[in-house]
């Protein structure tokens, strides 16, 4: 694969119909709940992405050492899955996974009677995990503002525990949604969570085998959004979204709406229409993390200012997202500061005609957040290859729509 590639459009107009990938955070919860229930579930639109491909093919894996590469929830949904079944594996993962906490998790499992160890640096990958002694516990405290994917992870084992699991969550709650979507799948597989105040409580069920059709990825189409705020003239449909989604991102909608695009529910998906822009707009991104990039990019090339909070879990991505962003957007002459603790300002500036060049830090979303602004001038993206974590056919679809792809 090329080290970069070379994107514009040559009029600026975008039609056409887009078949978006599906989701892998819904694909990887069905996956382990359908190995969790030891049962045949029939699965359909299972993701194209590498991180559901991948855990796929590791939960059919018979070797002692699994690699689970950069992927967030194969990490943290395994650690807890091979805990339970008592499966004594390594589970290492990339360089950067490596540096990804995972403290909160292994302490709660440890607790619960896993046995795990770090096999490098104490709270982080690569993990050693052995028997598990199930010890009758049921009562746990887990900190919620690190990573939801540690609540996941726990909540979809707790029915096979054998006092089940009542879950304290400690602090604030990031990322909430995706919580909220890992008990809506464990219902569907059968399973019934009551989630009350800060406690969610499971008490010992079986899973049942059911059919499932995994929706189409909305933290996938915040870049379609995107693409049609800084079009000329756009008529885009992107099929297979749902307005009553399991995935938090559908907040793109809302967020879209004052950022100069209108949707349109439906049958087939949605219909993206343009509108004008707000000038300055305040984001929270506490249960929406994985749109941040996409509106920080928008949001530089469309000269608005923005106020944002709720961006602590990004530091712990694929990489650092809030210093990548500073970074990317120092190049055109924007800055990204924080302004009091927790509270980030991005504060436009005035983008010369020029080529733009954008790093992507191993991370697919810098990639696909930044590759819309080839709207405007050519745009030069390092290392594109980088997009198949979540979403391998983008540059295709961005041809499909009359983008220009070069490969350097
Ligand atoms: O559970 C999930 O599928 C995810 C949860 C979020 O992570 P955090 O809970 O770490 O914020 C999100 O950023 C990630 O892309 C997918
Ligand atoms: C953060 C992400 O993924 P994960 O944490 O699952 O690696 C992401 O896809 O933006």
């Amino acid at each position: 694969m090329s080290q970069s590639l070379t994107l514009s459009h040559p009029t600026g107009v975008l039609n056409g119909s887009i078949k978006l990938p599906a989701s892998k955070s819904e694909a990887n919860r069905a996956l382990i709940i359908s190995a969790l229930s030891g049962q045949e579930s029939q699965l359909h639109n299972l993701s194209e992405a590498n991180d559901t491909q991948l855990l796929q093919r590791l939960l059919k894996s018979d070797a002692a050492t699994i690699d689970a590469e950069d992927a967030g929830t194969v990490m943290r949904f395994l650690t807890a899955y091979y805990a339970i079944t008592g499966q004594e594996k390594t589970l290492t993962g990339t360089e950067r996974m490596c540096q990804r906490p995972i403290k909160v998790l292994v302490e709660a499992l440890r607790e619960l009677g896993a046995s795990i160890a770090y096999l490098g640096e104490e709270g982080y990958p690569p993990l050693k995990i052995g028997k598990f002694t199930g010890n009758g516990k049921k009562q746990l405290k887990v900190r919620s503002d690190i990573s939801s994917q540690y609540i996941s992870a726990l909540l979809m084992i707790a029915p096979l525990l054998p006092e089940g699991l009542e879950l304290e969550l400690e602090g604030k709650i990031g990322s909430r949604p995706y919580i909220e979507m890992t008990l809506s799948l464990m219902k569907h597989f059968g399973v019934e969570a009551i989630f009350e105040g800060n406690t969610i409580t499971v008490a010992p069920q079986e899973y049942k085998a059911a059919e499932f059709t995994v929706e189409s990825d909305w933290s996938a189409a915040s870049y379609w959004y995107s693409l049609v705020a800084l079009a000329k003239e756009a008529d885009i449909t992107l099929l297979g979204l749902k307005e009553h989604s399991y995935q938090g991102d559908h907040a793109i909608a809302d967020i879209m709406y004052k950022l100069g695009v209108y949707t349109q529910f439906t049958e087939q998906g949605v219909k993206l229409m343009k509108k004008k822009h707000e000038r300055h707009i305040s984001l929270d991104f506490s249960d929406c993390p994985d749109l941040a990039q996409t509106i920080v990019a928008l949001c530089a090339a469309l000269g608005v200012h923005v106020d944002m909070t709720g961006l602590e879990s990004l530091r712990i991505k694929e990489t650092d997202r809030i210093q990548a962003l500073q970074i990317e957007v120092l190049g055109m002459n924007c800055s990204l500061e924080e302004i009091t603790p927790g509270v980030f300002t991005l504060e436009p500036g005035i983008l010369h005609k020029q080529k733009l060049s954008f790093r992507t830090y191993q991370d697919h979303r810098m990639a696909m957040a930044f590759a819309p602004l080839a709207l405007l001038e050519p745009v030069d993206i390092q290392e594109p290859s980088v997009v198949r974590k979540s979403y391998p056919r983008y540059w295709e679809d961005l041809q499909k729509v009359g983008f220009k792809v070069i490969m350097n």
